[in-house]
């Protein structure tokens, strides 16, 4: 059985882990904004759908019906989850098994699901996203739904009276056939593709550059779940969302990336709680 690496401190190309991803993923957003600039004017971008038109779509990937989007990104967290396991299960069973790394491990692993339920699913209420969609000036406009019944029921004030509704998240707005306008909408793409990838990456460096020969299939599984998922990140950058969508789904991610793998550097009691990767 060969040993557990000992030291949490790897470089690449002399530059922390860290400071890599830091980097990479404003350069990924950036490139993604830029080379959108190129797209024809007869693809026109449509805000409200944060999307080009299907019929006129520059690319594949512009699509919000490619396969990757609805097997792989809208599964995300299933994904990561699964990603995750495979690398800690080989992870303990190629490596020394200790308890209480994979004890840490799970809680790291804790404390992400249950940012990305309150960013994105549930918050004792309304998901994060949805409450500052409502809070910057969103609202579910059923106006387009409206006009339909309108020339349905031939009655103007009970049409107007769909316009906006007591319905508080994005979901629940298409549902209901409404269009959710006016507010901002934090990137839910951008924050879990780089949240996900960035645990994958961070979980598994300390390693990858010890056996770079040798992975294991865990540290290969978690290495292509993150290559994907910087290639749909770098899709969305291209084809979907304003710059400032894409940047608060960015801090939010980083915030969460840096409670899970900056703060038990600085502060020792947390340290204990969350550990580090390869320590
Ligand atoms: C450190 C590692 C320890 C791991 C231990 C884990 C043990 C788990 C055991 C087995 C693993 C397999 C089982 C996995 C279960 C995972 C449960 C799920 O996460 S299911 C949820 C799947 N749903 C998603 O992933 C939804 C993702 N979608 C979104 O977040 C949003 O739709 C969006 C952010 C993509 C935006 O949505 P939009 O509507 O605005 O497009
Ligand atoms: N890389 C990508 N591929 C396909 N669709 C994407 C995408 N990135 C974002 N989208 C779509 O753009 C919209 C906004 O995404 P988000 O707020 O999660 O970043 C979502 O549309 P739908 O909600 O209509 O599916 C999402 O599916």
């Amino acid at each position: 059985m060969s040993t557990q690496p000992s030291s949490p401190r790897t470089t690449i190309f002399g530059f922390s882990p860290l400071v890599l991803l830091t980097l990479a993923y404003p350069l990924t957003l950036a490139l993604g904004s830029l080379y959108s600039l190129t797209i024809p004017a007869s693809s026109p971008y449509n805000a409200l759908t944060q999307s080009h038109d299907p019929a006129t779509a520059p690319s594949y990937f512009a699509r919000k019906d490619n396969l990757i989007n609805i097997y792989f990104v809208k599964r995300g967290w299933f994904w990561f989850t699964l990603a995750l396991f495979v690398f800690q299960y080989y992870q303990h069973y190629v490596h020394t098994p200790s308890t209480r790394r994979l004890a840490q491990a799970a809680t790291r692993y804790a404390v992400a699901t249950a940012v990305w339920i309150l960013i994105t699913q549930w918050a004792f209420g309304p998901a994060i996203v949805d409450r500052t969609f409502a809070a910057s000036g969103g609202l579910c406009d059923l106006s387009a739904r409206a006009a339909v019944e309108e020339a349905r029921t031939d009655n103007a004030a009970v049409a107007a009276g769909k316009k906006v509704e007591g319905i508080v998240t994005g979901a629940g707005c298409r549902a209901a056939g409404g269009a959710w306008r006016g507010g901002h909408d934090i990137s839910g793409h951008v924050f879990l593709l780089i949240l996900g990838s960035g645990m994958l990456v961070l979980e598994t460096v300390p390693f990858v550059q010890r056996r770079w020969n040798n992975m294991h299939i865990g540290t290969k599984a978690a290495l292509g779940t993150a290559a994907l998922s910087w290639w749909m990140l770098l899709m969305t950058a291209t084809y979907f969302h304003t710059w400032f969508e894409k940047l608060t789904g960015l801090v939010v991610a980083f915030t969460t990336l840096g409670v899970m793998y900056i703060l038990p550097k600085e502060i020792e009691a947390v340290k204990q709680v969350l550990g580090q990767p390869g320590s």
